[in-house]
């Protein structure tokens, strides 16, 4: 189990729903030798950018690739560019996440709500990983769920510095919570398409992120990310991978 936490309005929800998306595209499982998808860049090369030989940057899986297939429309073989080495390999091609204009390849940003209760996402990256997102005004319950949390993700506003600490105490509550000393934690800042957002090294340093790594039982990564326009979600993916890989 994935925790997904963090203060209301950072962002949450909106992440789950393009992981879904990423993963709807690639985490469905091999099609087999000619198998190639159309619907979004990652898997469509009409989509994507385009190589020497004018071949897509899309990507397909040929057989045994492993468990980052796409889904989509079957034996249009031409152009697809298998991968060399599964499932990492899918996730070279982070550019098409992202454009200037705030849709990116990934679409529009989904119409979110706030979350009043928990939401359940199942991802598969090699084996399912569950991701429960707890509404940030649920955060007083927040306690109620860490049992059988195997990874947290916290995310911050990196947009919004007078939610920085409050943020900063939740976080520090978390990593001092018995039952989610054994997680592996990625702290996301969010929002950075946004003009005003500060940078890592400006949050580091507002609240003494080092000290808090130094001191923190758990192994802590930090990423910078735009759930709207998809920036930096290759390396979220990544991560979840590695952490769940031999996870139960
Ligand atoms: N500009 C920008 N807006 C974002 C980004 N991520 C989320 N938003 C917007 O922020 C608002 C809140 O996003 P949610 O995903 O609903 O926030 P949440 O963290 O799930 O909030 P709760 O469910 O209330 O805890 C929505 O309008 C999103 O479209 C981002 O990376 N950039
Ligand atoms: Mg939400």
């Amino acid at each position: 189990m994935c925790l997904l936490l963090g203060a209301t309005g950072v962002g949450k929800t909106l992440l789950v729903k393009r992981l879904q998306t990423i993963f709807q595209c690639l985490g469905e499982g091999d099609r087999g030798p000619g198998t190639r998808l159309g619907g979004c860049s990652w898997c469509d090369p009409g989509k994507g950018t385009q190589d020497a030989q004018g071949r897509g940057s899309g990507v397909a899986l040929g057989a045994g690739e492993g468990a980052w297939g796409c889904r989509g429309r079957p034996g249009v073989g031409s152009g697809r560019r298998p991968l060399s080495a599964a499932p990492l390999g899918v996730l070279d091609c982070p550019a098409q996440l992202s454009s200037q204009d705030g849709k990116g390849d990934l679409g529009d940003p989904p119409a979110t709500r706030p979350t009043v209760g928990t939401n359940l996402t199942d991802i598969v990256a090699h084996r399912k990983i569950t991701i429960r997102e707890l509404g940030g005004c649920l955060g007083p319950i927040w306690s109620s769920y860490y049992g059988n949390c195997r990874s947290l993700l916290f995310m911050m506003d990196a947009s919004n510095p007078t939610q920085l600490s409050a943020s900063c105490v939740q976080l520090l509550g978390l990593l001092s919570a018995e039952p989610l000393a054994e997680a592996s934690v990625l702290i996301l800042f969010n929002k950075t398409d946004l003009p005003c957002y500060m940078t890592i090294e400006e949050m580091k340093s507002l609240i003494r992120l080092p000290d808090i790594i130094a001191c923190a039982k758990q192994n802590i990564t930090i990423a910078e990310i735009s759930a709207r326009k998809g920036t930096g979600l290759t390396e979220v993916l990544r991560w979840l991978q590695d952490t769940h890989r031999t996870s139960t």
